[in-house]
């Protein structure tokens, strides 16, 4: 994990009245409460946008070499299976290139923002920002569409999908859209969609305030990954919509498979295959699916989705940004507040089963041999891992896979 800081923590001008309630609640958490001194010494991060995001394995890009074992390129990048001499330069220059490419967009940004940038020693991909404080919007890299802010923890939660260039990918609790565009264009850094890169990502949210939030982010964004994008505006508890079939992307082929023309705003529905339900917001590729009927069997529903992301309403307690909008809020008791407002007895219970059964929609989406990652920003036990352990507990007995 990046360090926070290299700086000494200013105890003296910590914050006072919320400092004692957030320790004790950390505290009963066996967490450090000092986690909350830190809040004006974190550093922020950005994405580069069109990256093929991944775990970055080496502690120093700049002097040491690639990993090869575990440096791999994309099928669709590297048709060679095979390790071979020629392989492993095509790794070293495809790697070199990254890291040159992510060094020249650090110093643009530091001598833009004024503080040091460097390449995250987590996630390669994402550059690091001492300041955290530092108004990255503002800096013609932003402007031009080349970074955008991104927190360190959703890239980790995001990344851990382990998304490949074919992938249909559900987000199931997308709004804003932060992870939805983070996936999309880490599918899209391996070109626009064709056979071996032919990756969707299906956004799903009950909020449809929050899903046109969602939208103006896709609209806005100069990443080309949005073709790749759907939405809809549903319960992610109940969420049945299969994923796009693989040639969504083939006009060509999915005009001769209707064999007749289809309206841009048609979208063709079938009752086995394609619930009916029209999406929110849909690049045009994907908002003009059809299902050959041939293809339309008992079991059309075993198409499902290679990964799923359950990033669950939460009561936010474990984000250090959310809680410092109280902080900063000059409220006598902040965390009395939060805790009306995210952390009462009935909404941690409403909350966890919420969360229970996104998890397990979740599943019933997901293919055999998928991954599904569930993740909150809360670091409360009755929301993480007890509700995973119900989770195993149903899945397993329910279920053969
Ligand atoms: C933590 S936020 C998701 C953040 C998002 N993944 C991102 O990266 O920007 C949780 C979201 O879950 C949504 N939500 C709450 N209940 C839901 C439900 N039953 N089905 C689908 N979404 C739900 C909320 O509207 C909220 O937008």
């Amino acid at each position: 994990m990046d360090t926070p800081t290299d700086q000494p923590i200013d105890y003296d001008n910590g914050p006072n009245e919320w400092s004692n309630e957030i320790s004790s609640f950390y505290q009963n958490l066996n967490l450090d409460p000092d986690l909350y001194y830190c809040i004006d010494k974190l550093p922020r991060y950005a994405r580069v946008v069109g990256f093929d995001y991944r775990i970055n394995h080496i502690s120093d890009p700049l002097t040491t070499q690639p990993p090869l074992k575990k440096y791999k390129l994309e099928d669709s990048k590297l048709p060679t299976q095979e390790n071979t001499v020629q392989d492993n330069d095509k790794l070293n220059i495809a790697f070199k290139t990254d890291i040159q490419n992510l060094t020249s967009l650090s110093s643009q940004l530091e001598k833009e923002v004024g503080c040091q940038v460097s390449i995250s020693n987590t996630i390669l991909g994402l550059l690091r920002i001492s300041n955290g404080k530092a108004k990255i919007n503002s800096s013609n890299l932003y402007k031009t569409g080349k970074i955008i802010g991104f927190d360190l923890s959703s890239a980790i939660a995001a990344i851990s999908l382990d998304v490949k260039p074919n992938d249909h990918v559900l987000d199931l609790c997308c709004a804003p859209g932060g992870k939805l565009l983070f996936i999309a264009d880490k599918i899209h850094s391996h070109g626009a969609p064709h056979s071996l890169c032919s990756g969707s990502v299906t956004g799903v949210d009950i909020s449809k305030k929050r899903l046109s939030t969602c939208q103006s982010l896709i609209k806005k964004s100069k990443s080309q990954s949005k073709i790749r994008i759907r939405l809809f505006a549903s319960d992610g508890t109940t969420f049945n919509v299969p994923p796009p079939e693989d040639s969504w992307w083939d006009y060509s082929t999915l005009k001769q498979q209707s064999c007749k023309k289809l309206q841009p705003k048609e979208v063709p529905i079938d009752s086995i295959s394609t619930p009916n339900i029209k999406p929110f917001f849909s690049s045009k590729l994907l908002r003009n699916i059809y299902t050959p009927p041939l293809e339309i069997t008992a079991d059309t529903r075993i198409r499902k989705y290679n990964k799923v992301l359950v990033d669950a309403e939460c009561s936010h307690d474990g984000s250090l940004v959310h809680l410092s909008k109280y902080i900063n809020s000059n409220s006598q008791s902040i965390f009395g507040k939060l805790d009306s407002d995210f952390l009462s007895q009935d909404r941690l219970e409403s909350v966890s089963e919420l969360q229970l059964d996104l998890i397990l929609n979740g599943w019933n989406n997901l293919s055999t041999g998928g991954t599904l990652v569930y993740s909150t920003c809360s670091l409360s036990y009755k929301q993480n891992e007890l509700v995973i352990a119900k989770f195993l507990e149903t899945v397993f007995k329910n279920s053969s896979r």
